[in-house]
């Protein structure tokens, strides 16, 4: 398949659980179909067969923080090899609901330097030419996703919540970054990113 005139646009939402990524994902791809754009819908981790088992080890017991970050990194690469660029090239826009943001977040809440991931990860991994960073109070966020759960839990998991959620704000400044207040409703959100994404792709 050759590459069209034009890359696609390669959009990627973060935030922490509850934030509203996969349904402004799915929002943003719709809205963006019925303008006659095409898309590909995606997330990290991947559907390939390091994602799987990076999803499996979320209900089967989770892997230890190298083993984790080692799979993050292999599904990474094989994901923007295989599927990423090849739909860049064909002018396809690819809109990604989650990336290595997620690991400078996640794996960086697990101990691991945010700076060296960043760096580990833009040596394979290209950066995105719009990141939409969905921003929402982790007590919000945790109440979105029913995810109260015990009080010693909670606030382990509160803490490391705020450690990710803050790591999404330290790339705030890049020029692709777009902060999004995800307190609004979820359509008055999706118009804002709606509006956002046609303005980068009509440039
Ligand atoms: N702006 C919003 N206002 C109210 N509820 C929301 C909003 N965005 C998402 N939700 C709800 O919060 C929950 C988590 O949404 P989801 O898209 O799964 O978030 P994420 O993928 O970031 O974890 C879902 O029940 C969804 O309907
Ligand atoms: C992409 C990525 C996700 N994750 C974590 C975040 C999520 O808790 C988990 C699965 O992602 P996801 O399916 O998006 O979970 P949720 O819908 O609950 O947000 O993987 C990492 O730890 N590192 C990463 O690099």
């Amino acid at each position: 398949m050759g590459s069209a005139d034009k890359k696609g646009l390669f959009i990627v939402i973060e935030g922490i659980d509850g934030t509203g990524k996969s349904t402004q994902a799915k929002r943003l791809a719709e809205s963006l179909r019925e303008q006659g754009e095409t898309v590909l819908l995606d997330r990290e981790p991947s559907d390939g067969p390091f994602g799987k088992i990076l999803r499996e080890s979320m209900t089967a017991g989770r892997l230890s923080p190298d083993e984790e970050l080692e799979l993050f990194h292999k599904d990474r690469k094989q994901h923007v090899e295989d599927v990423i660029q090849p739909a860049l090239a064909r002018g396809e826009h690819v809109i990604l609901d989650r990336y290595y943001f997620s690991t400078m977040a996640y794996q960086g809440a697990r101990g691991f330097d945010v700076a060296e991931l960043r760096a580990t990860n833009e040596a394979f991994a290209p950066a995105p030419d719009l990141l939409f960073i969905l921003d929402l109070p982790v007590d919000k966020a945790l109440d979105r996703i029913g995810a109260r759960g015990d009080t010693a839990n909670e606030f382990e998991q509160r803490d490391a919540l705020q450690f990710c959620r803050d790591v999404f704000l330290s790339v705030k400044d890049e020029p692709y970054a777009e902060v999004i207040d995800s307190t609004p409703s979820l359509d008055a959100i999706h118009e804002q990113m709606k509006t956002i994404a046609l303005q980068k792709i009509k440039a």
